[in-house]
Order: C-alpha cells, then structure tokens, then sequence
C-alpha cells in the first residue's frame, strides 16, 4: 500500500527534543511543527482560500459530524470532494465526529456497535460508528482522516478510562478494516486514556501494533490544567513511533503549542483564534488584548506593534474596537485574520528555534514578553 502521508524528519532541537520535519501529504508538503486552522462546516470562519494560503497555512481542519448534518457528505463527494466544494488545494484533515458527539449533545449512549446521541440542531436521534464516520470521511475526502474514538470527560475514574480505551482501541481496528480509501487518505489512531500513564500506555501499544501512517494524542485539552497536559503529553509521545506524525488534537494557545512541540509533537490544531476572535479578543506579541476596552477607544496604534500582518499593516486599535462595538462584520474579520496570522507565525519561530537549537531559550523570550511567567 503506498501511504499518502508520510512524516520526514529533518532534525532534532538539542536544546529541547522538539522535532523539524516536513508532513508530505497528497495535497502538497508542508513544514512541522505546525498550526491548523479549523474550518469546521468547510470554511475557516470568515477568512478565504487566498487569505489563508497569503499567510502560509498548509492543512486545515473540518468536521464530519457537522458536515455529515450540514451540507451532507454526499453533497460534498458529489462536488468533487472537500478540496474542490470549498476551493482549498492544500492539506485537509478531518476529525471522526467522535469528540462533536460528546461535546454536542448531552443525550448519549455508547454501546460497543457505536454512539447513539442527539442531532444538536434539531433533536432528531442519530448513531455513529467506527464503519460510518469513516464512510463520511471517504466520502468528504480529506488528506488526513481520524478514527473514531471516545474523547472521555475530565477527570474519568481509572476503571472508566480502561473501559473506554479498551474500545476505542477496537474501534480503531474497525476504522482501519472499514478505510476504502488507503491510499488516498491517511487515517490516523487517536490514543486516549486520561492522565493515567498505565492506560496511555495501554491505548498507545494496542494503536501503534495496527500500524497507523500517524497518530493523534487525544482526550487532552479537555479542561486539564496545562501541567497534567504536559506531564501527559511527556510519557505519551515517546510511545509513538518516530518516523510517523504526532497530532495534538485541539490545542491551542501559544504556550501550549511551544510547550507541546517541545514535547515532541508535529501537528496541533485549535479554535481558539477565530473564536476569541470573534468576541474582539486578540493575541499579541505582548499578551492578550480585548479590543472592545475604553482604553483602546483613541489608540491609533496596529493590533501588535511587532505583527506585519494584514490587519496590522492598514488598521488601528480604535478602528478595530469601533467595528467591533459596532458588530461590523469587517471586525471579526480582522481579528479573525491577525489571530489565525499570529499563531501560523509563531510556529514558523519554533521551527527557526529548532533549526538553531534554542527552543528553550525562545521559551523563555516568548513566555517573558507575553506575560506567561507573571505571577
Ligand atoms: N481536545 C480534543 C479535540 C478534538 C478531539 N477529537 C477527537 N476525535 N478525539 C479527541 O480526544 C479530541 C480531543
């Protein structure tokens, strides 16, 4: 079988243990570490193609839940595919569902088949399985595919965590055994089983035996604290076969995503700069700014005085906040573009750091001037 996705390793920071390398995929080859944006119904929210390709983002992320509710994956296959339907000729990855489902809709009931549960929008009862969401995402056609998994709650007790990862493990064999499209579409297993290493490592040998082209660390970003993620994340991903992508699935802010490449993560992927973004907050070189403060009402200064963004090229504070006090759609989409912007650029300065061997040091520099040290 020729995968579609193969990780190449370029180095190794000696500072740090974070990893360089290049995520070659059928839609082109892009650098890692690296941020996604999430386009969850097929579009990353009010920014386009053009624009997202200008600020150098190589895969992006939708959803086979809600596209399987909203257009319908049919639709999308008889469009010609995601790529086609929503004019993206890069990298796609679509997650399995099985997060949407847990997060979505509080009446559930998980059975061994698969996930009986709630349409969110109109209460009609629906069920997904390992066979369905990967039936939807052959159809949706993205470069990367996630097998379907339970994404427990946090914190689970330990004999709930061994249940659940015993099945989402055999759900995993299901995925692969129901994948029409191997050599097409990479699918990748989710490992799973909390903050306990015994279970992660449980999750982590059962996924690794069925020899996925890459793998996703998930049930993190939940509502841990950042310490239990990274002290997760520091026994987890050495469980993972070096030579394959490693995918943190829905992290995250700066800290995050440099404290995960460090511990060795490649592919991260989060919400959180067109959703902040849309309620006027936005990531700066020296912090968090919320546009809509008095403080900002004659501030004729860019967003991030250090950002040579779009929006910080041509608007100002004021402009900005008066947009935004205003719901002018224009605002969003100039916080939208400077969020998505400002991440895609800081993993272009922990890949340089890597190159230089520095990422500690960057760490320190980044965490100084954005605030995260303070006390
Ligand atoms: N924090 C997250 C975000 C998305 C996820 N998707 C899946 N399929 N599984 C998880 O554990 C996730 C966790």
């Amino acid at each position: 079988m020729t995968t579609p996705i193969r990780f190449e390793l370029i180095k190794t920071c000696r500072q740090t243990g974070a990893r360089l390398g290049i995520l070659h995929t059928p839609h082109g080859s892009f650098e890692t570490p690296m941020f996604m944006p999430v386009g969850t119904l097929a579009t990353v929210k009010t920014l386009s193609p053009e624009e997202l390709k200008e600020m150098g983002a190589g895969v992006i992320l939708s959803n086979t839940y809600h596209l399987w509710l909203r257009p319908g994956h049919d639709i999308v296959a008889e469009a010609g595919g995601l790529h086609a339907f929503m004019n993206w000729d890069r990298g796609i990855l679509t997650d399995s569902g099985g997060f949407q489902v847990f997060s979505l809709s509080e009446f559930r009931r998980i059975e061994e088949e698969g996930v009986y549960f709630r349409n969110h929008l109109n209460g009609d009862k629906l069920f997904l399985s390992p066979e369905k969401a990967v039936e939807i995402q052959n159809a949706l056609g993205a470069d990367i595919i996630m097998a379907f998994d339970e994404c427990p709650p946090y914190p689970a007790t330990y004999e709930y965590m061994k249940q659940s990862i015993e099945r989402t493990s055999r759900w995993a064999e299901r995925c692969l055994k129901a994948h029409r499209r191997p050599n097409e579409q990479g699918l990748f297993g989710i490992v799973q089983g909390g903050e306990y290493e015994e279970l992660r490592r449980q999750s982590a040998r059962d996924l690794v035996s069925l020899d996925f082209p890459g793998y996703a660390v998930g049930g993190l970003s939940v509502g841990e604290p950042k310490e239990v993620m990274n002290r997760v994340l520091e026994f987890t991903t050495p469980l993972l076969p070096a030579d394959k992508p490693r995918y943190l699935m829905g992290v995250g802010s700066p800290d995050s995503l440099i404290d995960g490449a460090i511990r060795g993560i490649d592919m991260f992927d989060c919400v959180l700069p067109t959703r902040i973004g849309r309620n006027g907050t936005v990531m700066t070189s020296e912090g968090r700014v919320v546009i809509k403060n008095a403080q900002y009402a004659r501030d004729f200064s860019p967003l991030d005085p250090h950002c040579d963004c779009y929006t910080c090229r041509n608007y100002t504070r004021a402009y900005i906040r008066h947009l935004i006090k205003c719901d002018e759609t224009f605002g969003i989409r100039l916080t939208s573009y400077h969020n998505v912007y400002f991440l895609i650029k800081l993993m272009e300065q922990v890949r340089q750091a890597i190159r230089e061997d520095r990422l500690a040091d960057f760490r320190e520099e980044f965490f100084e001037r954005y605030g995260f040290n303070k006390p």
